[in-house]
């Protein structure tokens, strides 16, 4: 059996556990292959599927669900019911729509959803201020991320196929979920800009950009397609791309979600099966 893991990840986070799922999975015996999503140019060709029997699909949470461009690159897939997985990082606040969506999308473009899984990860607005499961993932999801890759290669290789039971189905309408993407704007008050006393001018902010919206020469990033994932801010080598401080915004956010930032920390990452 040929297995794919495609996954999508600005910041890196996703990256880890793909990367660790990759391994498990070949000391397993399987043969499987890693596909990196995130540059512009690989979402633009065509994957060729037909080479592979299952595939995992990685991302990270963005505003309760999967980023956009994954949801629009999931779209461009043809299953042809083959058997999948889906797999998300999430800095420790809601997502619960993240696995009905992504699934709904999966099963209309023929997949056959087998498993699922959250892994709890440093949150991408740490860069900004906030302090959310800043060393994560730790040992603790990676112990899931094993446990995860032996299940899932597990359902690939039976006969059977059972759906993944937990994961809420979610009564948000897609008019409230797009609604809420535009939540990341009003605390994201500036999208990323390069300080031009700091900038070496190697263009990678513009080169990692996983939408084309950051243009080096300009030093900003284009408000219309950009879609707050701060690649740029964590690959600059110089540390000179920006965002606001949105601290303030951290405390508002534990308050409106009645949590502490102890209790945000002690979140386990979770298998759906
Ligand atoms: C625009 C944006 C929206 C996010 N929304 C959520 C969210 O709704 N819930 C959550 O817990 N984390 C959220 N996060 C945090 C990311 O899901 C988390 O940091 C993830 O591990 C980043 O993955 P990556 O490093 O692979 O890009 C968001 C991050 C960004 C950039």
């Amino acid at each position: 059996m040929k297995i794919l893991i495609a996954y999508f990840s600005a910041t890196g986070n996703t990256r880890k556990i793909a990367d660790f799922v990759f391994e498990k999975l070949k000391n397993l015996g399987a043969d499987v292959e890693i596909l990196d999503i995130t540059p512009l140019s690989v979402r633009e060709k065509k994957t060729d599927l037909s080479l592979y029997d299952a595939f995992l699909f990685g991302m990270p949470v963005h505003s309760w669900r999967a980023p956009r461009i994954v949801r629009n690159w999931l779209k461009t897939l043809d299953g042809c019911g083959r058997k999948c997985s889906m797999f998300f990082t999430y800095g420790g606040f809601s997502i619960h729509p993240a696995h009905y969506t992504t699934c709904k999308i999966l099963e209309e473009r023929g997949f056959l959803v087998v498993s699922s899984a959250e892994f709890l990860a440093a949150h991408t607005f740490n860069l900004g201020g906030w302090e959310a499961n800043v060393n994560r993932p730790d040992e603790r999801d990676f112990s899931v991320a094993e446990e995860y890759a032996k299940e899932t290669y597990l359902r690939f290789s039976g006969d059977d196929y059972n759906i993944p039971k937990g994961f809420l189905k979610t009564d948000y309408t897609p008019y409230f979920l797009d609604e809420i993407e535009k939540f990341r704007f009003r605390i994201l008050t500036q999208p990323p800009y390069i300080n031009e006393k700091e900038c070496i001018k190697c263009g990678i902010c513009e080169d990692v950009c996983p939408t084309g919206a950051m243009n080096a020469k300009s030093g900003k990033a284009d408000l219309k397609i950009c879609i707050a994932c701060l690649g740029c801010v964590s690959a600059c080598p110089n540390n000179a791309v920006f965002i606001n401080d949105m601290s303030e915004s951290f405390a508002c956010k534990l308050s409106a979600e009645k949590i502490t930032k102890e209790d945000l920390d002690k979140k386990e990452s979770r298998i759906y099966l």
